[in-house]
């Protein structure tokens, strides 16, 4: 394995490959630098959630794996899932339904040691940075796709990721919601400096997230 510098910063995926009963469904080898964003598509079924899975630290024991995951040159592979620094985003909004938008975004700052207050401001600024000013005591139920999209976005940004995992975040919104999520999810991404991987079906969010593209191949069997 090539030796990596502790002072690198991004997300590099070392030689990693991914076996599910000896066969190889993935094989990569990539550095994600700050504020880009790498895409992989692929057919169902040929690794990309496995990769997500993997990296973020939740990886089914039925797949092997080999390789490290360094992020700012640290090795995360070995850590807790929740000590990672790696934040997700998905095509649900996943929202507590019981809960405000605002709770929904406090969620994520939890182990903030600064006191309410600060929290709320924090959580107001972003709301508004995602373009929902305004909305902090709205009920998750009231929203449309696109803001509960929106509320989804800020919540996984306050929690501070240092990378970033986009599993098909536009797929359930329709074409004008997508272009103006997408600018905002990747304007964000370069902005804070996080390295993202999306996983998409869709060649115009590869297009619009402008990095690197990978293409899985279908599971060989
Ligand atoms: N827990 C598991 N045990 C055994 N095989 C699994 C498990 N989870 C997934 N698989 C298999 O691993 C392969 C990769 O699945 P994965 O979900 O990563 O594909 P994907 O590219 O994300 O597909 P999709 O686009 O449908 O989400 C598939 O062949 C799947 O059937």
């Amino acid at each position: 394995m090539r030796p990596y510098s502790p002072r690198e910063r991004g997300l590099r995926l070392a030689d990693v490959a991914i076996r599910l009963d000896g066969r190889t469904l993935i094989e990569i080898d990539r550095l994600i630098a700050p504020g880009d964003v790498l895409t992989v598509m692929g057919p169902s079924g040929s690794g990309k959630s496995t990769l997500f899975a993997l990296i973020a630290g939740f990886l089914d024991p039925a797949f092997a794996s080999e390789g490290r995951v360094f992020l700012d040159g640290e090795a995360i592979d070995e850590k807790r899932p929740e000590r990672r620094s790696v934040g997700l985003l998905f095509q649900d909004a996943l929202l507590f339904p019981h809960m405000s938008v605002g709770a929904n975004l406090l969620f994520a700052l939890k182990r903030d040691a600064r006191g309410q207050a600060a929290r709320r401001e924090r959580a107001g600024a972003m709301l508004a940075r995602v373009g929902l000013e305004g909305l902090f005591d709205r009920d998750p139920a009231t929203l449309s796709g696109g803001q509960a999209a929106r509320v989804a976005l800020a919540r996984t940004l306050l929690a501070e990721p240092r990378a970033l995992l986009l599993d098909e975040p536009f797929s359930r919104l329709d074409a004008p919601l997508r272009t103006a999520m997408r600018e905002l999810v990747f304007g964000l991404v370069r902005e804070r400096a996080i390295p993202a991987l999306l996983v998409t079906h869709d060649r115009e969010d590869a297009e619009a997230a402008g990095g690197p593209l990978v293409e899985l191949v279908p599971r060989r069997s």
